[in-house]
């Protein structure tokens, strides 16, 4: 791993306090506030932090981010039976916590059991929780089959999460459902359970009755794969529709004809596909937005819009989910939802609580490379590692960099082909490649579960992006890294970061804390535009450079060929 050496030598660890001091002063409201030391690895030392779950003394999980409840507390120990209930016991359901004892949750101790569960619930008559320790309430109050139950706990979905438990129960009531929770917290299982169990049995009329939408191919045929999973044992007929090869676009024709039950979807591709009546929603009765914020946000609004304007079934129910749900969001989602449900989990628009976070100054765009080479000198760059920068340029910027070190890079944007890129993802994920360069396409909703540590190389461009970004580590209740680089252009966003820091229980240094919020006009311009930065370069004398531009372009050619057989391989498939 030539270039965790190559970052390791050469100039040294950490930063020049000296040369950057006069840029430290640029993030203090004044500059006494600063720690006296005034050092950037004041602020990019770990160590100085105080983590809830990011020390390696900490074995035991918070019981609320005990998601998948390995370390659960029994339910008696949660929940106590109100003895005073007033006459309400008859809507009360058990928790048989573990064979120890039962536990009735009645509508009067609902709201321990929820606090207990960090679930918030809003709406009218909203569905009690699941309770006990499985899911034997799926079975007793919606008759779920069994298939699909046996499902779940074959593929090590033993135990239902908060999200779960609290919003599971408001769409197998058939209600519409809006859902804030954590990033891998289980979304994804929330809803595709119901969708299956109100489906029933595969189709046998043309024509799709349940959609899922989301952002971007990759998550697509995520959820896809899931749902195959949870369905195994029935034929159901699924069809996942992002943007087509030629040998796709050939078949268009018989596609459309078939039978299916669900479609699985982005917004611009399925908006294409209504266009040139390619599908039909009329029939559809379940709608699932996936990532909601990001579909109702400007870029993809009107294609939402025009989704829900195709889908004109009367009986049609909404599903909509996400990690970060703005209020403005929010207040558009209402205003096509009916009588809808809100469950959310933990703090809102908060990242995930087994994350540590840190915030690392890199004064300049060469600083970044430093940056990586402090992390490297901490034994903290443990692959798999993803990389975040803004944008399609900066990410083969960076490739060239890292690739001529001989890493076990790759990156992933949107101008690669889509065989390209699920190559790249399935190389990941089968741990072929240790670090992935990415945009925002990576941002959201993609389950890496083993990645150690995110790296936001370039400052998010919003604060959901932060979180979505960052929750790429630390999925299913175990523990990650995120360390993101800010540089001189950053300063004024930066107060965005250390609030979501702050609320899922980081320490920042007291001066990040009096910097002021940037203003919502500042917020807007960033989220439309990223700030121009130099080109992705190399400190001078971090890694060699002389003489070596031959070898440089030999070995991305050489990349370039390989990703190529590997693109012809997978096509020929
Ligand atoms: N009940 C469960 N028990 C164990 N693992 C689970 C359970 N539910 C979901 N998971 C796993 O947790 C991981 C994260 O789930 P999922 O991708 O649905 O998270 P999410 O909340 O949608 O995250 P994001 O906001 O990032 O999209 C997945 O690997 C999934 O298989």
């Amino acid at each position: 791993m030539d270039i965790f050496k190559s970052l390791t030598t050469g100039l040294g660890s950490g930063f020049d306090r000296k040369r950057f001091g006069a840029d430290m002063d640029l993030f203090s409201p004044r500059g006494k506030d600063r720690p006296g030391s005034s050092s950037a690895s004041a602020m990019s030392d770990g160590k100085k932090r105080k983590r809830g779950v990011g020390g390696s003394t900490e074995e035991r999980l918070p019981e609320e981010l005990d998601f998948f409840g390995d370390q659960k507390g029994k339910a008696g120990a949660v929940v106590e039976q109100d003895e005073d209930e007033g006459g309400t016991g008859d809507e009360g359901v058990e928790e048989s916590g573990d064979g120890e004892g039962e536990v009735i949750i009645t509508k009067a101790n609902v709201a321990s059991y929820l606090r207990h569960h960090k679930i918030k619930q809003t709406g009218t008559d909203v569905p009690m929780p699941l309770v006990g320790s499985a899911w034997q309430n799926l079975k007793e109050r919606w008759r779920v089959e069994d298939y699909l139950i046996d499902n779940l706990v074959r593929f090590g979905w033993r135990h239902p999460t908060a999200v779960q438990r609290g919003a599971m129960p408001v769409m197998l009531d058939n209600r519409d459902a809006l859902v804030g929770a954590p990033t891998g917290s289980g979304k994804t299982l929330t809803y595709l359970l119901p969708l299956l169990h109100h489906l029933g049995a595969p189709a046998k009329k043309e024509g799709y009755r349940a959609v899922v939408v989301c952002p971007t191919n990759e998550l697509a045929t995520q959820i896809h794969e899931q749902l195959r999973r949870l369905g195994d044992g029935r034929k159901w007929k699924i069809n996942v529709l992002t943007k087509p090869t030629q040998a796709e676009k050939n078949q268009k024709q018989e596609a459309s004809k078939k039978k299916y039950d669900v479609l699985i979807t982005t917004p611009l591709r399925l908006v294409h596909a209504i266009e040139e009546e390619e599908v039909d929603l009329s029939a559809v009765r379940y709608l699932v937005l996936d990532e909601a914020d990001r579909l109702l946000d400007e870029g993809f609004l009107q294609q939402t819009d025009s989704i829900l304007a195709a889908c004109t079934h009367p009986q049609l129910r909404k599903a909509l989910t996400s990690a970060t749900l703005p209020s403005g969001i929010e207040e558009l989602a209402k205003t096509f939802m009916v009588d809808e449900c809100r469950i959310l989990v933990g703090k809102k628009d908060g990242a995930v609580e087994t994350v540590d976070q840190e915030l690392m100054y890199v004064a300049s765009e060469e600083g970044k490379l430093l940056g990586l080479r402090s992390l490297v000198q901490r034994g903290e760059l443990k692959p798999p590692v993803l990389i975040f920068v803004q944008s399609i340029q900066r990410a083969q910027e960076l490739f060239k960099e890292l690739v001529y070190d001989g890493v076990h890079v790759d990156v992933i944007h949107g101008d690669r082909p889509r065989s390209q890129r699920e190559a790249v993802v399935s190389a990941f994920k089968k741990g072929q490649i240790w670090v992935l360069i990415c945009t925002e396409v990576l941002a959201r909703g993609i389950d890496f579960k083993g990645v150690n540590l995110v790296i936001n190389y370039d400052f998010p461009q919003s604060v959901q992006s932060y979180i979505h970004r960052i929750g790429r580590t630390g999925r299913a209740g175990r523990k990650g890294k995120a360390v993101t680089f800010f540089a001189r252009e950053d300063a004024t966003h930066l107060k965005a970061v250390v609030n979501v820091m702050r609320q899922s229980g980081c320490e920042v240094p007291e001066w990040m804390v009096k910097l002021p919020n940037a203003s919502k006009k500042e917020k807007k311009r960033l989220k439309k535009a990223a700030p121009k930065r130099e080109a992705v370069k190399v400190a001078a004398g971090s890694v060699p450079r002389k003489n070596d531009k031959a070898k440089r372009k030999a070995i991305v050619e050489a990349s370039s060929k390989r990703r190529k057989t590997e693109d012809e391989q997978e096509d020929s498939k």
